[in-house]
């Protein structure tokens, strides 16, 4: 566990991996930690650096006063790449963590050389749904907001099983203004412009019984991308790195290998 000192914000992150290997950044989704990432990366390849790290008001990222905007969460991501003295990264990003990884594409062509866009869209949901949302968490907190979440994150499969639990906890032990904040920064994004002119490797993966990023969306986001690839993984949810975390790791795994083949 590290934590980087950047302008205006403390960021924990985490390495494993071989430290000279291409860099792969993992971006994580709204109300998650970089435990998201636990079960994929002991079954990823050789060779690569893996970088995670909190976003703000997330796990143990410093917590800053709600609302951010999406510029905020794409700056402090290429400040935590500038301080690791990066390049070129392998951009992976699920759902809020995608449209950070769009943003960041988008605005600094020369840190990204790759995407993944892991149960994400262009844009996700509506201005209106994001307001009643976390209109429903300042009154109730994150538990008024669970049980909804949980339906959407996990299969029905998923849902009946103890690892459930653990997740559902990691929910509502989230800070609500790190939750609501970053509610806040997806509620004003679209990227359908920005993300349609990106000339980059893209790689798209959706879950099947995905409640919040449908696997229309993501096909849809990725085909902005001249070349890019899909993949459905079947039975699982917005999380598919937790549900099915083989399947999950051998297509990325592929991906990274193909991205990385010439160099
Ligand atoms: O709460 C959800 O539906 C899941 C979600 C939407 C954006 C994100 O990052 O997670």
């Amino acid at each position: 566990m590290h934590v980087a000192a950047l302008d205006g914000i403390k960021l924990n992150y985490r390495e494993d991996g071989d430290p000279d290997g291409v860099p792969v950044v993992f971006s994580n989704s709204l109300g998650t930690d970089l435990r998201l990432w636990d079960d994929i990366l002991p079954l990823l390849p050789a060779g690569f650096r893996f970088i995670r790290y909190d976003k703000r008001g997330h796990g143990l990222s410093q917590l800053t006063k709600s609302p951010y905007g999406m510029g905020t969460l794409v700056r402090d991501v290429e400040m935590l790449i500038e301080h690791l003295g990066l390049s070129r990264v392998i951009f992976v990003g699920l759902s809020i963590g995608g449209l950070i990884g769009q943003g960041l594409a988008a605005k600094r062509g020369d840190l990204v050389r790759a995407l993944v866009l892991s149960n994400t869209g262009a844009k996700i949901g509506t201005r209106e749904m994001w307001d009643e949302r976390i209109a429903a968490a300042e009154a109730g907190g994150l538990e008024a907001l669970a049980d909804a979440t949980m339906q959407r994150w996990f299969s029905d499969a998923f849902r009946g099983t103890d690892a459930f639990h653990a997740w559902r906890n990691m929910f509502v032990r989230q800070p609500m203004e790190g939750w609501t904040g970053c509610g806040a920064a997806i509620s004003g994004s679209d990227f359908y412009t920005t993300t349609a002119a990106l000339e980059l490797p893209a790689l798209g993966i959706a879950g099947s019984e995905d409640g919040s990023t449908p696997p229309d969306l993501v096909r849809e986001t990725v085909d902005l991308i001249a070349g890019s690839e899909f993949h459905l993984i079947r039975g699982a949810g917005h999380l598919p790195c937790v549900e099915e975390p083989a399947e999950f790791a051998r297509i990325l795994s592929d991906f990274l290998t193909t991205v990385t083949a010439n160099d």
